[in-house]
């Protein structure tokens, strides 16, 4: 291998949000860095990093490859191949390449296409953004086209992030994410585009406030806040997850019309069939937590309240109904699971594990007319994101993200404030910190 543990540098190409912390990280950890991000952004992130002594920065990715023992390529899913193509066939002889990015099929392609054959390939993902702690969050490790000993390699370099190393393929990483991450996204992305289209800030509205309505808000908002291009690259490029958003907004749709149908029976009967499947006895989680006490106090609205108000929780329903109807079981998936996943399966969970809220809320749903017009409208942008998805158009994704995204930006700061606090606080509950 011509490389020891002592004089070893790790090159990362694509000095952006999980770059950064990469480097961050590695380089406390004692390891030699060298970076880059795109040539015009050379300036300024050498004057960044001037006073980090472990972190050399270069002005593009020739030089961080033809230097490192292991290159991680950090960049937008969408452009991996270019980059790829641009860069790969400077990597050191006997270096290993890996990547970060979100899904899994399209990057390994691009190694398999551009790389020279003596390069070996294990690649990686930390699942969690780059504003949480490592320590305890899954990091999936894939050895694509490597020996035991460079698994061993990298699975020792990146060791210092305390994560929990999960050893998959990438078409069962990608398999995965598209229900822990893709799915996910599509049901919050969906809200904000509810709330956006019948003109609601929902903390601001009494039917809104509290408990599981916290999470639903604070998650969202937290997604439009973020960059449009890490949620678009996840799911436009993997086909899984075309198929899996595709059903969620068919389970949307069916269980809407049974509302609006009044046909409480066929709905009660679809809805606990479907909690069976996929909450059966004996499987329950670690302990999630969610408890309102605890979600109260993550509201964005001043206002207090004393007990929940009803809500039909289509977004919820329609989740249980859909992975019922693939055949997953989510807790199959924690391997994979992101802090988002293990929130919205927490607040599943909470409904569905509880049969006088499922009860309520499935009443509710036919009785009440209070929220038809946020329903139909969270249906028909559940089917809009589907399709977007489906059709793979980056730009509309990016048109359709900011545009939404522009509607709440005021109140990021004060919600990106209260969902760190809120995601604090349920992780450190939910995750098993070595
Ligand atoms: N953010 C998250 O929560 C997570 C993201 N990921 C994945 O990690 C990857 C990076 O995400 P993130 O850091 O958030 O995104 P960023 O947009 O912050 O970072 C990507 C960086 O790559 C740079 N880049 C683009 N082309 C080149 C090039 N030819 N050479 C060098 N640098 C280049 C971009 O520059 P410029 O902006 O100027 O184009 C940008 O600085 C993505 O694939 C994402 O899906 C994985 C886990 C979590
Ligand atoms: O937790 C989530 O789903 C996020 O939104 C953060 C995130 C985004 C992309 C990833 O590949 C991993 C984590």
């Amino acid at each position: 291998m011509g490389r020891t543990m002592e004089d070893a540098s790790i090159g990362i190409i694509g000095m952006g949000d999980m770059g950064k912390m990469y480097a961050q990280r590695l380089s406390a950890a004692g390891w030699r860095i060298n970076a880059c991000d795109r040539p015009e952004n050379y300036e300024s992130l050498t004057q960044e990093f001037a006073s980090q002594q472990r972190i050399t920065i270069f002005p593009n990715g020739h030089l961080v490859s033809r230097l490192s023992d292991f290159i991680l390529y950090s960049v937008e899913a969408g452009v991996i191949d270019r980059v790829v193509a641009q860069y790969g066939p400077s990597t050191k002889v006997g270096a290993i390449v890996g990547g970060q990015t979100s899904c899994k099929a399209p990057e390994l392609a691009a190694f398999e296409k551009h790389l020279p054959s003596d390069v070996e390939i294990v690649s990686c993902h930390s699942l969690h953004g780059p504003k949480v702690n490592p320590r305890g969050q899954p990091l999936v490790l894939i050895q694509h086209r490597a020996s035991d000993e460079s698994l061993q390699f990298v699975d020792h370099i990146l060791s210092s992030f305390g994560s929990k190393h999960v050893y998959i393929t990438g078409e069962m990483h990608d398999r995965i994410t598209a229900d822990t991450q893709a799915v996910t996204h599509a049901a919050f992305l969906s809200m904000g585009t509810a709330w956006q289209a019948n003109n609601q800030f929902p903390w601001e509205i009494n039917r809104w406030v509290g408990g599981i309505e916290n999470v639903k808000i604070n998650i969202t908002l937290r997604i439009y806040a973020n960059k449009w291009h890490v949620y678009a690259g996840l799911a436009i490029l993997n086909p899984a997850a075309k198929q899996q958003i595709r059903q969620y907004a068919e389970s949307v749709t069916e269980l809407y019309k049974l509302m609006l149908g009044g046909h409480r029976e066929e709905l009660k009967q679809r809805v606990k069939a479907a909690g069976a499947a996929v909450f059966k006895e004996g499987q329950e989680a670690q302990d999630l937590l969610l408890k309102d006490e605890v979600l109260d106090r993550f509201s964005l609205s001043n206002r207090s309240r004393e007990k929940s108000p009803p809500n039909s929780h289509l977004s919820l329903l329609a989740i249980v109904d859909c992975w019922s109807k693939l055949g997953i079981v989510p807790y199959d998936h924690m391997i994979c699971s992101t802090p988002l996943f293990r929130l919205w399966l927490g607040v599943t969970e909470y409904l569905f594990r509880n049969p006088e809220l499922l009860e309520e809320a499935l009443d509710t749903a036919i009785d009440d007319n209070t929220f038809r017009s946020d329903d139909l409208e969270f249906t028909f942008a559940a089917r809009a994101w589907s399709d977007c998805v489906s059709f793979g158009d980056f730009e509309s994704y990016r048109d359709r993200f900011e545009r939404i995204a522009s509607y709440f930006a005021p109140r990021f700061p004060e919600a990106s404030q209260l969902g760190n606090e809120m995601m604090k606080t349920i992780l450190e509950k939910t995750t098993n910190n070595p």
